[in-house]
């Protein structure tokens, strides 16, 4: 039987993140991709130009109709929105419906739109980081929820701990924005061993999308009954190729390209490991 994904994200007009990306990420991989839709955005490579809620009705209604039929292998979440959408998605998980949960804790797009209300940050990591197998977040939203600040090697690793304490199985802490870095460094954390996963860092301006393709990648590797390990690091390959082979649509950031692992080399990713 095929196995199936489902993403809780909000739709991305411009066709490069959220639903759509993750989508496109499922499919590239080989498992059945299902979506629950928590906003509408207007958008394209180079803002957001409205948000539109799906009301709390709709969002529990698709999660509802996907899960009491498809079911679901795994899961991802992207934009939420607020605290009530965050509160109907945890509701699933509290009660075991939302199995190898990928936790994406999008907040601001790389244009600058706010995609998740500030007083929501605090329902995020309190009632759905518990449930998941493993957290995303990026380094402005590492600082964001820790408090702590600064992108030295030490310092993400300190976070990584910090974020953990929230409950979820593991962290991946995306490097993606540290500055002027020549090579980018991801830190994957269980509690018991640190995996760094270094690539050279790729001078593009296209990488509308990373995160949410990254994200759902792993979802599909975990849908697949990876370890989570082997999952981040195929998610890893598929990211890179997708970014190196980026599409120049628009005028802003373009998106990654979801098929160029179809055709690409397979990157070289360094990955070290560091027992606690
Ligand atoms: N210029 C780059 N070169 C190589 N890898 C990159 C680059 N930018 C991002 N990545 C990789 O892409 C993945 C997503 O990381 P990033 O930190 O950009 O997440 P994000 O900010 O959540 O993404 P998004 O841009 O979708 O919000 C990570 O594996 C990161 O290392
Ligand atoms: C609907 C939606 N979800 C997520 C993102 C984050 O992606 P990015 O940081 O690449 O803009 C986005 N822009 N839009």
């Amino acid at each position: 039987m095929m196995k199936t994904a489902l993403t809780i994200a909000g739709s991305d007009s411009g066709g490069g993140a959220g639903i759509q990306a993750d989508l496109k990420t499922f499919q590239e991989l080989g498992v059945f991709g299902t979506s629950a839709i928590t906003a509408l955005t207007a958008q394209n490579t180079v803002g957001v130009q409205g948000v539109f809620p799906a009301s709390t009705e709709a969002l529990e209604a698709q999660i509802t109709s996907v899960l009491d039929d498809i079911g679901a292998d795994s899961v991802k979440t992207g934009m939420l929105f607020d605290s009530e959408r965050i509160e109907i998605t945890a509701s699933f998980a509290e009660k075991g419906r939302l199995p190898a949960l990928v936790v994406d804790p999008v907040m601001v797009s790389t244009t600058g739109a706010e995609l998740l209300k500030e007083e929501a940050r605090s329902t995020m990591t309190e009632k759905l980081f518990p449930h998941a197998s493993l957290i995303t977040p990026n380094i402005p939203e590492a600082e964001m929820i820790t408090g702590m600040s600064g992108s030295s090697l030490q310092i993400r690793k300190e976070m990584a701990r910090e974020l953990l304490k929230y409950g979820s199985e593991a962290v991946l802490l995306k490097g993606g924005h540290e500055p002027d870095a020549a090579t980018i460094t991801d830190i994957l954390f269980d509690g018991a061993e640190f995996h760094y996963l270094s690539v050279e860092k790729i001078e593009t301006k296209h990488t509308h999308g990373t995160g949410c393709t990254y994200a759902a990648a792993v979802a599909a590797f975990l849908a697949q009954s990876k370890s989570m390990k082997d999952a981040v690091f195929a998610a890893k390959q598929f990211i890179h190729q997708a970014i190196l082979h980026a599409h120049s649509v628009g005028e802003g950031a373009g998106p990654v390209h979801h098929a160029a692992h179809r055709t690409a080399d397979k990157p070289f990713i360094k990955m070290e490991v560091e027992q606690t």
